[in-house]
């Protein structure tokens, strides 16, 4: 874990912050044309900044000079090395930087500093650093053509690329567009959530700094209908790559079906169970895994482990175990570094998880502490995507049912399987319907290793690894006859 500053250091840091307050287009803030919006802290409810938004006409601009960049090349045909040196070089500025990015992060997000100098901000620069180093290792193929023609598949940066981010890891989910999208070479407009703009405008900024050119990173603040659905319809974004939720995620396929079929990512919502068979070993390890899945985020996390499907016959130990793990997860102010849990994003999204609550829990102002409940495997605290910390615990009597259970939802993004057989975790990692299954141990993965979901929870790529490169390509064939003109007509 990162060194962490005290409380008292990171109200200084927090008192002393430049935030930025307007959209970055062509190399430079602008004064957005948008309505002035205000960016609330979750923590503390107060103003934390007002943002000029953008505008249509920001909109088209930014699509204008993202198009004239990728176009000039200056980027998108360079160097692959230097693509390279220029993302490690953010990453280095972004080091420097770091204790003011994660203040911000938490500011603005009502995340813990704690996950936001430990996770959020190393994970984001892990992220970006990982794509740059790919930009020159990626080699392109020949296929097989026979002696007289050569055949060669290339990948080409795929254009203008329009992000559109949740407000749950601003930066990490930035980072995981921004990385492989900027490495391939393309042009990227980012649409941050509206709560949450803050990391996203000075990451443009230290990139432009860091000599990605004008046009190539734009960051442009407002809400959904203002700015994500123009972008979603404009004639020339070549693609989008969304987070989000599900309901938002199938907008963008008919935004994409009424303009210009633009390339379309979704990764969406979860609701995603660990599964604890009878065989589970060590339920002290389980019970850490379990709780950090459920809750880590407040369960603001499309990856949230938010149902335990537990066989009847460790689930009172594997409960006592999870209870006296919770105690040590303080909820509260989220730039005191001894909190685990900071702020609910906002006023609506509270309202919403405090109408899952069972009747008598209480939430104090914007802080939810964790919850565990009981249920049935039908109750909507079992079915619904909360975003809460809320962990619904359904209890089964065979590993078959425990499957069962864990494919009954509409989604399909991460699950987590306890056991201490190899076969049975292998066929239960095959037969649970999810893009991540991960196998005594809750997580996503790493840098290395594709993202996304099945059925509900996504659509036609994956964060992270090449595969999120290869997202942001186009494969273009380039046949070349190589025979000989003198050996007649060689048409058809
Ligand atoms: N998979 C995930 O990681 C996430 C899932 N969710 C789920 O979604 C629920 C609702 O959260 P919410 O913030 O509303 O999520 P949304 O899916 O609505 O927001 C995600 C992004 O889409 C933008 N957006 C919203 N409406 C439109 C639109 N009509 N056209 C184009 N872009 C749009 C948002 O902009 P803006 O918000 O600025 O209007 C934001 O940038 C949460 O409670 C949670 O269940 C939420 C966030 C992340
Ligand atoms: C350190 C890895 C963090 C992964 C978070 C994945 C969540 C995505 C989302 O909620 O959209």
């Amino acid at each position: 874990m990162t060194d962490l500053l005290t409380r008292a250091e990171y109200a200084a840091i927090a008192a002393d912050l430049d935030l930025p307050r307007t959209p970055f287009i062509d190399g430079k803030f602008r004064a957005g044309s948008g309505p002035a919006m205000d960016t609330l802290n979750p923590a503390t409810g107060e103003r934390l900044a007002t943002i000029a938004t953008a505008g249509p006409e920001d909109v088209d601009l930014a699509v204008l000079k993202a198009r004239e960049a990728f176009d000039q090349g200056h980027w998108s045909r360079a160097d692959p090395g230097h693509r390279k040196e220029v993302l490690i070089k953010l990453v280095k500025y972004m080091t420097r930087r770091r204790h003011e990015l994660a203040v911000m992060e938490s500011l603005d997000s009502g995340k813990p500093i704690r996950d936001c100098e430990g996770i959020d901000l190393p994970e984001a620069m892990a992220c970006l650093k990982w794509h740059a180093e790919t930009a020159d290792k990626i080699y392109d193929q020949t296929a097989p053509a026979g002696d007289d023609a050569m055949a060669l598949v290339v990948r080409e940066p795929i254009g203008v690329v329009a992000a559109v981010l949740p407000w749950n890891f601003p930066l990490l989910m930035l980072a995981w567009k921004i990385g492989p999208a900027l490495a391939a070479g393309c042009s990227v407009i980012v649409k941050p959530a509206e709560q949450t703009s803050m990391t996203a405008l000075r990451i443009a900024e230290l990139a432009h700094m860091a000599g990605v050119p004008r046009g190539v990173l734009q960051v442009l603040p407002g809400d959904g209908p203002s700015v994500g659905e123009p972008l979603g319809r404009h004639m020339h974004v070549d693609m989008v790559t969304f987070t989000g939720s599900t309901e938002t995620g199938k907008r963008f396929l008919t935004y994409a079906g009424e303009s210009n079929l633009k390339k379309v990512t979704l990764e969406c919502g979860g609701k995603n169970p660990a599964v604890v068979l009878e065989d589970a070993e060590n339920l002290d390890h389980v019970a850490e895994h379990v709780v950090n899945a459920a809750f880590w985020n407040m369960g603001e996390n499309c990856s949230a482990a938010s149902r335990l499907i537990v066989h009847k016959a460790v689930k009172a130990p594997l409960m006592e175990r999870i209870e006296a793990r919770l105690r040590d997860w303080k909820t509260g102010d989220p730039l005191d570094p001894a909190n685990h849990l900071g702020a609910l994003i906002d006023a609506a999204h509270c309202k919403k998880v405090v109408g899952y609550l069972a009747k008598g829990d209480k939430p104090d102002g914007p802080f939810i502490t964790p919850k565990v409940y009981e249920v049935d495997k039908d109750d909507p605290k079992a079915t619904d995507e909360i975003f809460g910390p809320i962990l619904s615990v359904i209890t089964v009597a065979s590993t078959d049912e425990a499957i069962a259970v864990a494919n009954d939802t509409s989604y399909g993004l991460t699950a987590s399987v306890f056991t201490s057989h190899a076969r049975t975790a292998l066929r239960a990692a095959r037969d649970i319907r999810a893009g991540t299954v991960t196998v005594n141990c809750y997580g996503e993965g790493n840098l290395a290793t594709p993202f996304g979901g099945y059925k509900q929870s996504g659509f036609g790529g994956r964060d992270n690894g090449m595969h999120a490169h290869d997202q942001y390509t186009e494969l273009k064939t380039i046949w070349i006859d190589l025979s000989d003109p003198k050996d007649g007509d060689n048409v058809g």
